[in-house]
């Protein structure tokens, strides 16, 4: 069995935040209050070597306050954290040593200076030895391309081009463990997929353990294993991105018949529902307590003269806004 990296139990964070007291017009001036915000609720989460892990939640629901967390940023209220078996905020240093750590907003770059420059001084800094600081900048030319990019001062560097150095930055002295915090926001599809690769390169041939969090649900369909959901500071769901997609009740199935039109019969089918019919064609939702798709498949062949088929794949998005609806009981948008 694979070693846990992260182990955390009963994990608790309160903010207190400033507010204006309502009691009168004078009183709003000039007299403050204080609310307590419940940022994690008694969360349990632990993540083995080598996993790729996406942490989805809405805005506010504590996905980068678990970071913080994690990596020593902040103290928890109540409850522990390890990572490889150290409390991260009373070994921030040797924990860092082994980490790292992306934050959208914040940056590791010199902002005046050539990329190079910066890379340097990380160099530096972590004392990271000659072969692996080489090896990391091939590597990150290779993938992302940063060959044209170690000269130009960071401040003159597209949103994407600033990324690609962020992430040289971060993998430099070659982490165990990457903790990145919306990392693909803004970026166009190229640079995604770029950085989706070099995940996938650091996690398989490096066994570097990542744990990301987006509100791309496609990111993680195509970065992560798993996916912890968070919600209101709360892990609602914990489980393998396949596992998930395989659960899906409904599967959704567009049908081009040889006729040139779609057969009133294909409504009485039990198990189907004919969401729309265009033509010769009818987008139909099935339900797999009825039907694997071959079943179907054979169903419909033996009945119809069909033309061809398009199977929709399930989509975590879905799943997910589901899951928040059912616990909410309302439309979430
Ligand atoms: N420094 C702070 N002081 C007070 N409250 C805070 C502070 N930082 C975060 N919060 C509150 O804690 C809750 C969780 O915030 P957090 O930033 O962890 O959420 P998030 O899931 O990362 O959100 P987003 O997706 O919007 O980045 C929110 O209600 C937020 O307002």
């Amino acid at each position: 069995m694979k070693k846990e990296v992260i182990v955390v139990k009963k994990l608790t964070k309160y903010y207190k935040r400033k507010v204006k007291k309502e009691d009168s017009f004078w009183k709003h001036l000039i007299k403050r209050d204080y609310e307590v915000v419940k940022a994690l609720k008694e969360i349990d989460l632990s993540i083995s070597e080598g996993e790729i892990v996406g942490y989805v939640g809405l805005n506010g629901a504590g996905k980068s306050t678990t970071i913080k967390l994690l990596t020593g940023i902040l103290h928890p209220d109540s409850g522990s954290i390890e990572v490889f078996g150290m409390n991260p905020f009373k070994h921030r240093q040797r924990i860092v040593a082994r980490i790292g750590v992306m934050f959208g907003q914040r940056s590791h770059l010199l902002w005046d200076l050539p990329l190079i420059h910066s890379l340097d001084l990380l160099k530096k800094i972590y004392n990271i030895p000659d072969n692996i600081y080489q090896e990391s900048i091939e590597l990150a030319k290779k993938y992302l391309g940063i060959g044209d990019l170690l000269k130009i001062p960071v401040r003159t560097m597209s949103l994407g081009q600033r990324i690609r150095g962020e992430f040289t930055a971060i993998m430099l002295h070659q982490p165990e463990i990457l903790f990145l915090d919306e990392p693909t926001i803004g970026l166009d599809v190229i640079t995604k997929n770029e950085i989706k690769k070099l995940l996938h390169y650091l996690n398989e041939e490096k066994g570097c353990t990542i744990f990301l969090t987006t509100h791309d649900l496609r990111d993680i369909e195509k970065i992560c294993k798993r996916v912890v959901v968070l919600d209101e500071g709360r892990i609602i769901l914990d489980d393998q991105v396949n596992n998930l997609l395989n659960k899906v009740e409904s599967q959704f199935l567009s049908v081009t018949f040889a006729d040139m039109r779609v057969p009133e019969s294909l409504l009485q089918f039990e198990g189907i529902e004919v969401l729309s019919k265009d033509k010769n064609v009818a987008r139909i939702k099935y339900d797999r307590k009825y039907y694997t798709i071959e079943s179907l498949l054979k169903k419909l062949m033996t009945n119809y003269n069909i033309e061809g088929f398009y199977l929709e794949q399930p989509d975590l998005e879905e799943i997910i806004l589901n899951l928040y609806k059912s616990r909410r009981n309302k439309v979430v948008v």
